[in-house]
């Protein structure tokens, strides 16, 4: 537990929302230089029989200020006697991607990598920005996941990310940074109209304070009432991915989605998409999936993509992954049996110990010349005694087409040796 040594809105705030996060290792303030994170990292150097902290301040290189604003940082850390790191990122936005989106991201990935397990970040998001958050979400016309807002804590990296300040005004943090005589820096980027948070917080938010005082509370409010919505969402999900788990692991049954109401078929899939760690799509390309995925023919190839992901069916079942990169045409590698091969495309290393494990034999003793390569059609292998069609093997086997073309073969002179994975074939 942490004493609170002085007394006051800030500090009794943040003790209470340091109590409702886990435990941490170490607590990491995140210290960008402005009153937020300068409240922030004061106020739990003042803890006692805490863990121990750690400000880290991300040097983005973006401004004309950067040097100055590190050099604050560690400055007001040399006199609170709290351990100061600079973390130097490169925020140069890829293609489609906002430079804030870019700065984020690449702060919040410098972070998670400077983080050891156990280790909880604690960032001063405060009660405006949660409001900020909600609007913005609104105009984006989310749904519950995000008008759920920012959450108390998340997992992050090896730990977790917390904002313990979300329940604090931000007229409380200037008062308690006037009352400790402290300085702070003003990110100029704070001011410029043409980004939508900004217009929100000096033009749309005053107007509605204006009328409605209490209204950064009160979205707060409507951010924590969608964020429990969207737990029995999930939960509901959750509850519905185990009866329509198709035969595959990870794949789902079409005939079993099928009996589901569409927008219980939507948060399913949400759900599942989530579980794999791949990117949502947006609601216009959810609907096309469920109506490729459920309308069309049984034989029909299905393929509905997105930055990030595609899921494809193939018979009942519906697969999701990341874009698969397409095979490389004719390829034909020549091996030795025994260095290990990476077969491009396919994800596959092939071992000498791996190939005599799995298809009992030593691929450094067969016929030369040994070579790997990709399906083109047309190939065939003995087995029980009889010359098989590889295509008809694997259909028989229900291996998805996209699969099909990546699978490694090794060929022994001008035979079909091995399918990997699958089939060893016999000798004539
Ligand atoms: N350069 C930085 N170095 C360290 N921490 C930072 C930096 N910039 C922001 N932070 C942390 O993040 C908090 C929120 O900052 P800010 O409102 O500028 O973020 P944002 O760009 O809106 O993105 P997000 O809200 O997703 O973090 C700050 O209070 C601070 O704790």
């Amino acid at each position: 537990m942490n004493r609170v040594p002085a007394s006051g809105e800030v500090p009794e705030r943040l003790c209470q929302a340091l109590g409702r996060l886990p435990p941490a290792r170490r607590r990491l303030a995140a210290l960008s230089g402005g009153l937020d994170s300068v409240v922030l990292l004061h106020a739990l150097a003042g803890l006692e029989c805490a863990p121990p902290l750690i400000a880290v301040h991300v040097h983005h290189g973006l401004s004309p200020r950067a040097e100055a604003w590190a050099a604050a940082c560690e400055a007001l850390c040399r006199r609170l006697g709290v351990t100061f790191h600079c973390l130097r990122v490169d925020a140069a936005p890829g293609r489609g991607e906002s430079p804030e989106a870019a700065a984020r991201h690449a702060r919040y990935g410098a972070l998670a990598a400077f983080m050891q397990p156990g280790d909880g970040l604690l960032t001063a998001h405060h009660r405006r920005d949660q409001a900020e958050t909600l609007l913005l979400q609104l105009l984006r016309g989310s749904g519950p996941a995000g008008l759920a807002a920012m959450p108390l804590w998340q997992p992050l990296g090896p730990g977790w990310h917390g904002r313990p300040l979300l329940e604090v005004d931000r007229p409380q943090l200037e008062a308690y940074a006037r009352a400790h005589g402290l300085d702070w820096v003003e990110d100029e980027s704070n001011q410029d109209p043409a980004l939508d948070r900004n217009r929100l917080r000096h033009e749309i938010l005053p107007l509605l304070r204006a009328r409605w005082p209490a209204v950064d509370a009160t979205l707060a409010r409507a951010a924590a009432l969608q964020a429990e919505a969207q737990d029995l969402l999930a939960e509901r999900a959750r509850e519905d991915l185990e009866t329509l788990r198709g035969e595959d692991p990870g794949t789902l049954s079409v005939a079993a989605l099928a009996r589901l109401r569409r927008p219980r078929q939507r948060n399913a899939l949400r759900g599942w998409l989530e579980e794999k760690g791949l990117p949502l799509p947006g609601r216009a390309r959810l609907e096309s999936l469920l109506q490729q995925a459920l309308g069309a023919a049984p034989d029909a190839a299905v393929r509905v993509a997105w930055p990030g992901a595609e899921v494809r069916r193939y018979r009942d079942a519906l697969h999701a992954m990341a874009p698969l990169a397409a095979p490389p045409p004719g390829l034909c590698l020549p091996w030795d049996g025994r260095t290990p091969l990476a077969v491009p495309g396919t994800g596959v290393t092939l071992t000498r110990d791996g190939v005599m494990r799995c298809h009992g034999l030593d691929p450094a003793a067969l016929p030369a010349p040994v070579t790997v390569g990709l399906r083109r059609g047309g190939e065939r292998l003995r087995l029980g005694g009889r010359t098989r069609v590889l295509k008809k093997l694997l259909q028989a086997r229900g291996i998805p087409p996209w699969e099909r073309e990546r699978i490694p073969l090794i060929h022994a002179g001008d035979r079909l040796a091995v399918v990997w994975g699958l089939w060893t074939a016999e000798r004539p």
